[in-house]
């Protein structure tokens, strides 16, 4: 499924008008039933209703919706804020058609000043003050009516978006001039800015409201943005071969687990294993040789010289594909060790954990990192590789993208939607998992998932899709029987099996 830009959905719009055809204001007509409809669903006549809407076409959907709830015998009181004197066409058609409808408790103009009515916790307010035509935050007048809302205790509907909320990017934005929706009820398609965790807290629920925009359009228009569809998934899994044997079918190499981190060997080795391969060795420290051996007995073992950590680059032309970082640590001795496995290895790596953290503490080797790499940083990782702070959640969608691009690699940026930035600028947005995996060795399984898919033949980009969707996947089974508060990350290897059997 691809995500559109506003800008976009604009071109849509035009598109549906011309080629449908429908005339706008039919079009806004089609919303406005499709959004009543998602009202009366949950709210009956009993409850008061109070609209806001704006001057553009946000405020002509919200005019309609009242116009059709009063025709139900809801009670709306409405308010349209014309500051400026301009209504876009069809917000104007509406205000005429409201007007004109004799159900319509109260309906208000506010050219200038305005006292804001009483609204309790029993009110809905209907938010369609802005939508996707939202140039810059609200400030003004605007910015002290959001704040009035939010602080009513009323339970807030939003048109298409909260208003004051940027379909894409709101790093500049200001929290408290942004409506905070209990549910938003978006036309067509999610925007870019409701796969971001820090947009969450005004979106609320979001319901998809199918208003049969271009079919064609939406087919024939690229995007470099796409959300993971089961179908994408179960097309990408290959068969096994009914001959196959434990040597045909890949062998990991995972250098994990410094002294005292044993743990991140062994979650990512029994990952790894429970992901189709045929065989794994997982490097370790001496110090950890017993606890490994006992907790995976499937796993070959190669002891490190170094009693406590990784200082020996290995010989990897036997392994189809390498990971390192879960519990490496972040010694000297370790760092060096990392940029010369790194030179030396020729076959597919996933670098994780302590191997970004040491790149992000010595950013100037990041220039020396091969193409073809694949990166999976939660976002404190991200930000230490990109030496930023603070970034928003969109800044670093963005950076994260043109890393991948400067650094050809795949960059799989973990959250609640992972995200998985390619080499050709391209970006993946998964939809399993649940805050449940936000648990310590939660990111040494996705990595041993995503090495043992790459040892067992596919590329990085098929490993990484297959990889994130099936660890949220893995995630969501485990969190059935456990529920997210005990959810460890055991549970989501334990769960593995059948998250694979539920896409064959
Ligand atoms: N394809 C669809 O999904 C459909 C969407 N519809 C609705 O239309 C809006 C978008 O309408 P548009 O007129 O383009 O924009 P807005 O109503 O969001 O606002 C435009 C209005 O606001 C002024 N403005 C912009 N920024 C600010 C600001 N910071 N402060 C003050 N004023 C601002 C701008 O100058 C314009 O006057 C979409 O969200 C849907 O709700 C259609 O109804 C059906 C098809
Ligand atoms: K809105």
């Amino acid at each position: 499924m691809k995500i559109f830009t506003s800008k976009q959905i604009h071109e849509l719009d035009t598109f549906t008008i011309e080629h449908e055809p429908v005339s706008s204001i039919d079009l806004m007509e089609r919303a406005a039933t499709a959004l009543t409809l998602a009202i009366t669903k949950r709210w009956s006549q009993t409850t008061p209703i109070t609209v806001f809407a704006g001057p553009g076409n946000n405020g002509g959907d919200a005019l309609a919706v009242a116009r059709m709830l009063a025709e139900k015998r809801y009670s709306v009181t409405v308010y349209l804020f014309n500051i400026k004197n301009t209504l876009s066409k069809d917000c104007q058609t509406n205000k005429t058609r409201l007007q004109d409808s004799k159900h319509v408790k109260s309906f208000m103009e506010v050219r200038d000043e305005f006292d804001p009515p009483l609204l309790t916790e029993e009110t809905l307010v209907i938010d369609g003050l802005f939508g996707s035509g939202l140039n810059k935050p609200l400030g003004g007048g605007f910015a002290s009516l959001v704040s009035y809302i939010n602080a009513s205790g009323s339970t807030v509907v939003s048109i298409d978006l909260p208003s004051g909320l940027m379909a894409e990017d709101n790093t500049y934005n200001v929290n408290s001039s942004i409506i905070r929706a209990d549910i938003t009820l978006t036309l067509q398609m999610k925007k870019l800015c409701m796969y971001f965790a820090d947009c969450q807290q005004f979106l609320g629920d979001i319901e998809v409201l199918d208003i049969n925009l271009s079919e064609d359009w939406i087919k024939s228009t690229p995007s470099p943005f796409t959300v993971i569809e089961r179908n994408n998934v179960v097309s990408l899994i290959k068969k096994r071969n009914d001959f196959a044997h434990k040597g045909t079918m890949g062998h990991a190499l995972i250098i994990a687990g410094s002294y005292g981190m044993a743990g991140a060997a062994v979650l990512a080795t029994k990952a790894c294993l429970r992901s189709g391969v045929g065989k794994v060795t997982a490097h370790i420290p001496d110090r950890n040789y017993d606890i490994m051996q006992i907790s995976v007995p499937e796993a070959i073992v190669h002891i490190d010289k170094d009693e406590y950590c990784f200082s020996e680059p290995m010989d990897t032309e036997h392994y189809n594909a390498v990971a390192i970082g879960p519990g490496i640590g972040q010694r000297d001795t370790t760092a060096v060790t990392l940029m010369s496995q790194i030179r030396r290895t020729s076959r597919l790596m996933v670098l994780d954990a302590d191997a970004l953290n040491i790149l992000g503490y010595r950013r100037a080797w990041l220039q020396q990192l091969p193409p073809g790499l694949v990166l999976t940083p939660h976002p404190k990782e991200f930000d230490r590789l990109d030496g930023s702070d603070n970034n928003s959640d969109y800044g670093r969608f963005a950076k994260a993208r043109e890393m991948a691009q400067r650094l050809q690699a795949y960059i799989l940026l973990k959250g609640h939607y992972s995200l998985l930035c390619q080499p050709d600028g391209s970006v993946i947005f998964n939809t399993t998992g649940n805050s449940g995996m936000a648990t310590a060795g939660s990111g040494d399984v996705l990595t041993g998932i995503i090495v043992g898919l790459m040892a067992r033949g596919y590329s990085q980009a098929e490993a990484t899709v297959l990889g994130m969707y099936l660890h949220g996947l893995a995630g969501d089974i485990a969190a059935t029987d456990k529920g997210c508060e005990s959810l460890i990350a055991t549970d989501i290897i334990d769960a593995l099996p059948k998250a694979f059997l539920s896409l064959m």
